[in-house]
């Protein structure tokens, strides 16, 4: 029964995120019939909102013909997170100063596909819709609104943020100021000698590729904390013992008690440094510092409640792999 489940919603899933990231390949048409280059005006002209939203009618117009509920609500869902990565992609190889929201986008929507798909494979009793992690929570869909407002507000109000500063003794000092507005040639800093180079608060390069490090670490350690713990992995916190579950210890176990949860908050955080906003930046950290802290004490009830002696022995060898946090205190 749920090998069944594996092979026909999962490979419904599969195909429908890459029926949605097909949406790529418009662009790359007609590029190749010398149309159009591989530009983000692709999204913002005329002839490519129009071929986006000719892909969008299409696209449902298959899915409503081939899937009944309840396959239809995998479908849709796993076609629209295909369709976002696609976008994401077309953003992230354009000519565009909303490149890394291009990234972010196929951050975000790969983490929530394949939180599904490996679910999928590792425990298939527990796959249901609510395996995307879409609906996590109210706070979880505040957070992404939240960060979404902060990079448009800023990305459109705040050009200029600090990104280097010297200082120099000499008088009269001539420098090369990369701000906005950008100063015609060489800006005359009056008669003190302070060197400022500005650049654009959202195009701080090294932290978006510091925040892209971090997603992707992050996204790999999740993902081997899943693979790792198999079918003793589930979404929802158990609080009774299945009698197949077993104390994982190994892999990632090994190093971490909470892999998965260390994923993910490092995951989360590099979202908002790859976007450099730097509100959301210590908002999530905050945030999800306080959820895990919480997540991981309760988890650990259950978990000693399951497990007993050798649970308490695992813990006295391995950290919880979060900063600061150590779980439940056993005396
Ligand atoms: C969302 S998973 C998170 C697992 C773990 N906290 C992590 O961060 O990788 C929650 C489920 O994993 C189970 N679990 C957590 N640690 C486990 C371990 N070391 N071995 C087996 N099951 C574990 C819990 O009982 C719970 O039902």
């Amino acid at each position: 029964m749920a090998g069944t489940k594996l092979l026909l919603e999962g490979r419904v899933s599969v195909k429908c995120f890459l029926l949605g990231l097909s949406v790529v390949l418009i662009p790359l048409i007609r590029t190749s019939f010398g149309h159009l280059d591989w530009v983000f005006d692709y999204l913002t002209e005329t002839p490519g909102k129009i071929a986006i939203c000719m892909h969008i009618a299409v696209v449902n117009g298959l899915l409503l013909i081939t899937y009944r509920a309840p396959l239809y609500k995998i479908a849709v869902r796993a076609c629209f997170l295909g369709f976002t990565f696609g976008c994401g992609l077309i953003i992230s190889f354009s000519e565009t100063t909303w490149t890394y929201f291009g990234w972010y986008m196929c951050s975000l929507s790969f983490f929530h596909y394949s939180e599904y798909l490996v679910t999928a494979v590792i425990n298939p009793r527990s796959l249901s819709l609510d395996s995307f992690l879409l609906n996590h929570s109210m706070e979880y869909t505040l957070a992404a609104v939240s960060s979404w407002v902060e990079f448009t507000v800023e990305k459109l109000t705040v050009p200029g943020g600090l990104s280097s500063f010297s200082f120099t003794p000499f008088k009269n000092v001539h420098v090369q100021v990369n701000s906005f507005p950008k100063p015609e040639h060489g800006a005359e800093i009056q008669d003190f000698s302070l060197c400022v180079s500005v650049s654009e608060l959202k195009q701080l390069h090294w932290l978006s590729f510091l925040g892209l490090f971090m997603v992707l670490c992050g996204e790999g350690l999740r993902k081997a904390a899943m693979l790792t713990a198999g079918s003793n992995f589930n979404h929802i916190v158990q609080n009774e013992k299945a009698r197949s579950h077993v104390l994982v210890t190994d892999g990632v176990y090994a190093y971490f008690r909470h892999p998965s949860y260390v994923g993910w908050f490092y995951w989360s955080i590099g979202t908002q440094i790859l976007l450099c906003n730097p509100v959301c930046t210590l908002g999530y950290t905050i945030a999800s510092w306080r959820f895990f802290r919480e997540r991981i004490e309760e988890e650990e009830v259950s978990l000693i409640n399951f497990f007993a002696e050798d649970y308490v022995e695992y813990k006295k060898k391995v950290p919880t792999g979060l900063p600061f946090i150590s779980g439940i205190r056993v005396n």
